[in-house]
């Protein structure tokens, strides 16, 4: 098919659609368009109204390619090389998770807290930690102008990533990386700390989705023997590094609210909310700090 002569739009699109149907990955028409329209520089509209437009072979070449690497299993996003998050449009590398809708969760959760520091202090100072492509602070930063964010990571590559993200946007000023084990490298007090760490059991990553066990790296997803690894640590450092005002946000796995709940209390800090996801799985929760004197929001 490669090879034979002039293709469409139309060609292109049909022969992913029954080469992914063939091999059981994905949607095979949705990854099929996504993967045209992204290699061929076309829109939907294209493939509707012009669906015999000549593609180029150069540009050809580029779809064949990409069809061939989900075809073994390659997520449609990591093959583009960009993600749509919270309406901010994102580049993902092989050091980055891809964001997932379900971390939205995280976002709609805390932006009211962050609109109300705004509103008590004109600023709100944001520690992102796991940033990875810098999603959740990012698409907090859009939405919030007076907000400030860091970017915490134990990856440089995923650093690097939401560096050249935040600069895309326009959103560099605001943001800042730093290399750091969690809390390690910290330093200072903060309005909101929120996290999407690692939190898949490490006996369960080989039971994961292929599109998520063979890309995903596996320092995004691993939360040690029962999942909980990053909680541990994150809560017992974060009485330290939270304003006696401030609220600390994290998703979690749909069936870790009672153990994830528990070692949050146990580190001192008290609980201030939850929420679920599109799929009414338990998803976020929020923290506030226990300490005397804060403010009754
Ligand atoms: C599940 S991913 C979340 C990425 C991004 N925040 C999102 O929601 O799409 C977890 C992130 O935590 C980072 N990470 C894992 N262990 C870490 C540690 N000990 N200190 C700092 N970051 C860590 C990983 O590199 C990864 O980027």
């Amino acid at each position: 098919m490669a090879d034979s002569g002039p293709t469409t739009l139309d060609d292109l699109l049909r022969a992913g659609r029954q080469m992914f149907a063939a091999a059981g990955v994905g949607d095979p028409a949705l990854d099929a368009r996504l993967l045209v329209e992204h290699f061929t520089g076309t829109t939907r509209a294209d493939a509707i109204t012009a669906p015999q437009r000549r593609v180029e072979r150069e540009f050809a070449d580029r779809v064949w390619a990409a069809f061939e690497r989900r075809r073994n299993g390659e997520p449609v996003h990591r093959i583009i090389g960009r993600r749509g998050f919270h309406g901010l449009d994102l580049l993902v590398s092989p050091a980055t998770l891809e964001p997932r809708p379900d971390t939205e969760t995280l976002v709609d959760s805390m932006l009211p807290f962050v609109r109300e520091v705004v509103r008590r202090h004109s600023r709100c100072r944001i520690l992102d930690l796991g940033t990875g492509t810098g999603a959740i602070a990012l698409a907090l930063l859009s939405q919030v102008p007076e907000a400030t964010a860091m970017g915490v990571d134990r990856s440089e590559g995923a650093l690097a990533t939401a560096v050249q993200n935040a600069g895309d946007l326009g959103l560099a000023g605001r943001f800042t990386p730093l290399c750091s084990d969690w809390f390690e490298n910290v330093s200072g007090r903060w309005d909101v700390i929120v996290s999407n760490p690692p939190y898949i059991r490490s006996d369960g990553i080989a039971g994961l989705a292929r599109d998520v066990r063979d890309f995903e790296p596996p320092s995004a997803l691993d939360g040690g023997p029962d999942g909980l690894d990053a909680y541990r640590q994150i809560a017992r450092r974060a009485p330290e590094f939270i304003d006696p005002d401030g609220r600390i946000g994290v998703e979690i796995g749909f069936d870790q609210k009672q153990d994830v709940t528990a070692i949050f209390l146990a580190a001192g800090l008290e609980a201030s909310g939850s929420a679920k996801d599109l799929g009414g799985n338990d998803r976020v929760l929020i923290f506030a700090s226990a300490s005397p004197g804060k403010a009754g929001t």
